[in-house]
């Protein structure tokens, strides 16, 4: 069967053509200005140029190993695709384009991300020069080994054993018992042979908490595992199959003293320890890692994002008026309620990994010269973020498959993948309930501390005891972003009161705080989308006075829409604590109705404007021209059961069955 494809299908041509913004001008904004789209454009083309980075068959066909093999084969072509074009691999990353090709889970991520993050942040001079241009060039390939069988949340639980032997200046690592075995770092089964390891540091038998060493896992010229190691890969999982996660046993293994990774602390030859001008600066690496995954979820979540609402404007189904012709699925409203919100959160999220990654650049700079007080701060927010945007885009994700109906369930749709890809990142880098009880202990120190009259650093202030009187209107956004901080404030005062007298009649704070804990994570994950709606108000009205009207217009939805929901969303909070009434709400859900009407019009556009190229959606039910179902059509015939039309199985199970006599 062959169809003429057209340029754009009908439907999304007359989406298109009712776009009174300039798409161009919202995609500057989303990259962060006209000369990042044109850098991340040239890369784009240089990638689409490389045909052996493009699979022609989906590794959903290819055996374990294959797939392995074949993600390998595309991580080391993009690497060297790059450093020919005079890229590197920080380009692909910050792009999104590396991620997007690569997203099955590939076996050079942890290497470009967390190994040289650590050879950057945590090694002192002389480990910078020898370790950092032999990973950079890739002559050494590493992963980050921390989790083990027994504990991933509780580092300080980590049974791995680097103990000082001052007579040879050697570390002995061991792992004694089975669930100190390493397990999880992605690239540790097959592709690495280093890894930066996070093991007790023992010290004339005393025990210095988690500590980084570089350790060879492999020979360089042969890869074959070095005595006193045993390492492997861990086994299917949900998604990302194409890594080989790996587990790692150390039996007595020795390497130099120089390999303690010595930024922060050190150990002098004769064993004396020298302590870090901050304990928790050694888990540097977790907390850039997180600020990364912040923009890494809002972009997976645009790409569910515009496949959904693209996918949307060209379906058609059931009849809104009997008679009538099939509307387009997005003019329900209900489609709208499942998609629209979630458009406004990609955007909301991507102002703030912005503001998060400036407050990361800050705070580094002042570690550099010795500053350490903005550091809870930023574990706080880096905290919070990354556990709200990971959980926010994997539901996001899902409400987009779901939108799709049956289709979106499909591979070939690629929401599966962009699903299960995510969905990882809820529990990789800091689960995400434990990261919101860490943002909880800085609230109740802020609030706390503000009782007694201190002053509060800025993404807590608002939490001030006596706050100052808001001015500004309730139903402006500004007076809507203010009644959501007075919610946070009372459910943080909340949880203050009931730790309290839980304590005042005889628990422990421990088990006061773990009475309570379900409260304080709500307070935690509100105090986040309350920093979120700041930033993106924030954002939008700086905009305001250097973008074209209808630019702004289109933000200045969005941003209402996602202030609307979350104000919805937090109703009850509110009503209790008087910051608005049942009038007040009755109004907010009219005017987000007329809001996800008055989106709809433009929401093709504004997925458009996102800018994401049909070779890095990999979806048949998003490409640009809108020709769906010849795509999905395409796609089943690559199936292997469709090579015969009578598969073996026939002949071995189902022609026996029939002949039986049962
Ligand atoms: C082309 C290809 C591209 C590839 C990708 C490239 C780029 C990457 C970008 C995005 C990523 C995208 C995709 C990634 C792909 C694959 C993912 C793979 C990687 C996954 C890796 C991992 O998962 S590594 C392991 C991560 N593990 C964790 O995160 C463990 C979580 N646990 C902890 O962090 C801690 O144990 C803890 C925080 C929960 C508790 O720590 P503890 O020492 O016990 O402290 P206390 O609770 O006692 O608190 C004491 C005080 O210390 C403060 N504190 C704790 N942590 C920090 C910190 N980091 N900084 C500052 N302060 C901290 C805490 O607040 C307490 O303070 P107070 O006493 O004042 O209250
Ligand atoms: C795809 C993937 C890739 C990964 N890559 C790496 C890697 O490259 N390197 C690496 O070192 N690790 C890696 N990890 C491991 C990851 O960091 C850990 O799985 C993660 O930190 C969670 O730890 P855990 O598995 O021990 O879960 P647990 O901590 O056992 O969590 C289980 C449950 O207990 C709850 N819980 C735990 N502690 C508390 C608490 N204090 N209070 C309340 N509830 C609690 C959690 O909320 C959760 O519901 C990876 C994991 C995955 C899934």
């Amino acid at each position: 069967m062959s169809v003429v494809v057209p340029e754009c299908c009908d439907d999304l041509k007359r989406e298109r053509g009712r776009c009174l913004f300039n798409k161009e001008e919202l995609t500057n904004i989303l990259d962060g200005g006209p000369k990042l789209t044109e850098k991340r454009r040239r890369i784009e083309k240089m990638l689409i140029n490389t045909p052996e980075l493009f699979d022609d068959v989906s590794p959903d066909y290819l055996s374990h190993e294959d797939r392995y093999s074949n993600e390998l084969r595309k991580a080391t072509q993009l690497m060297t695709t790059l450093e020919k074009n005079g890229f590197t691999y920080n380009d692909a990353v910050t792009t999104g384009t590396g991620l997007w090709l690569l997203m099955d889970g590939n076996p050079l991520s942890l290497h470009i991300s967390m190994f040289l993050d650590t050879i950057k942040g945590q090694s002192n001079p002389q480990q910078l020069q020898e370790w950092l241009p032999l990973a950079e060039k890739f002559k050494i390939i590493g992963t980050y080994a921390q989790t083990e069988l027994g504990h991933g949340t509780f580092v300080r639980g980590l049974e791995t054993t680097a103990t000082y032997d001052s007579t040879t200046k050697e570390f002995v690592l061991h792992s004694p018992t089975i669930t100190a075995t390493k397990w999880w770092p992605g690239a540790l089964g097959k592709t690495s042979n280093h890894a930066v390891v996070m093991a007790q540091l023992y010290l004339g038998g005393k025990c210095y908490g988690p500590h980084i060493f570089m350790v060879q896992l492999r020979d360089l010229e042969t890869h074959r595992t070095l005595p006193g190691i045993v390492v492997g890969e861990i086994g299917p999982r949900l998604g990302m199959n194409s890594n080989d996660n790996g587990f790692l046993q150390f039996n007595h293994h020795r390497i130099p003293l120089t390999n303690m990774f010595m930024k922060h602390s050190q150990v002098t030859e004769d064993g004396k320890y020298v302590k870090p001008l901050h304990s928790k600066l050694s888990y540097g690496t977790m907390v850039q890692t997180r600020v990364g995954i912040v923009y890494h979820a809002s972009r997976e979540l645009s790409r569910a994002l515009i496949i959904a609402i693209r996918y949307s404007a060209v379906r058609h189904q059931s009849e809104m008026v009997p008679g009538d012709p099939e509307p387009q699925i997005l003019d329900y409203q209900t489609q709208q309620y499942k998609l629209l919100p979630h458009l406004a959160s990609f955007f909301a999220l991507r102002f703030s990994a912005r503001a998060l990654l400036e407050v990361f650049i800050g705070t580094s700079a002042g570690l550099g010269s010795g500053k350490m007080n903005m550091l809870p701060e930023l574990h706080a927010l880096s905290s919070g973020l990354k556990a709200v945007a990971t959980n926010d885009a994997v539901k996001g994700t899902d409400i987009c498959r779901l939108a799709c109906g049956g289709h979106g369930y499909l591979s070939s749709s690629n929401l599966p993948r962009i699903y299960t890809a995510i969905a990882a990142g809820i529990t990789y880098e800091g689960e995400n309930t434990v990261l919101f009880l860490q943002v909880a202990r800085y609230l109740i120190k802020s609030f706390r501390a503000s009782s007694q009259g201190q002053t509060l650093p800025f993404s807590v202030s608002y939490l001030r005891v006596q706050p100052p009187s808001s001015h500004a209107p309730l139903m402006s956004d500004r007076g809507l972003v203010d009644a959501l901080g007075a919610g946070v404030r009372w459910m943080v005062g909340e949880a203050e009161r009931r730790l309290q007298q839980l304590v005042d009649s005889g628990h422990s704070p421990h088990a006061a705080w773990n009475a309570c804990s379900v409260h304080l994570v709500q307070c935690a994950d509100a105090h986040t989308r309350y920093y979120i709606c700041e930033q993106f108000v924030d954002a939008v009205s700086k905009l305001g006075e250097t973008v074209s009207s209808g630019v702004h217009e289109v933000l200045r939805q969005l941003c209402r829409l996602y202030i609307l929901h979350r104000v919805i969303q937090t109703a009850g909070i509110l009503l209790r604590c008087g910051a608005v009434d049942g009038k007040a709400l009755t109004s907010i859900e009219e005017e987000e109705c007329h809001l996800l009407a008055t989106l709809r019009i433009q929401a093709v556009s504004i997925v458009d404007a996102i800018d994401i190229k049909d070779v890095f959606l990999k979806s048949t039910l998003g490409a640009w021209d809108g020709n769906v179902y010849q795509r999905i059509y395409e796609e089943a015939q690559k199936s292997p059961l469709n090579k015969s039309d009578v598969t073996q199985g026939y002949y071995q199970y189902l022609r026996p069955l029939m002949k039986a006599n049962l």
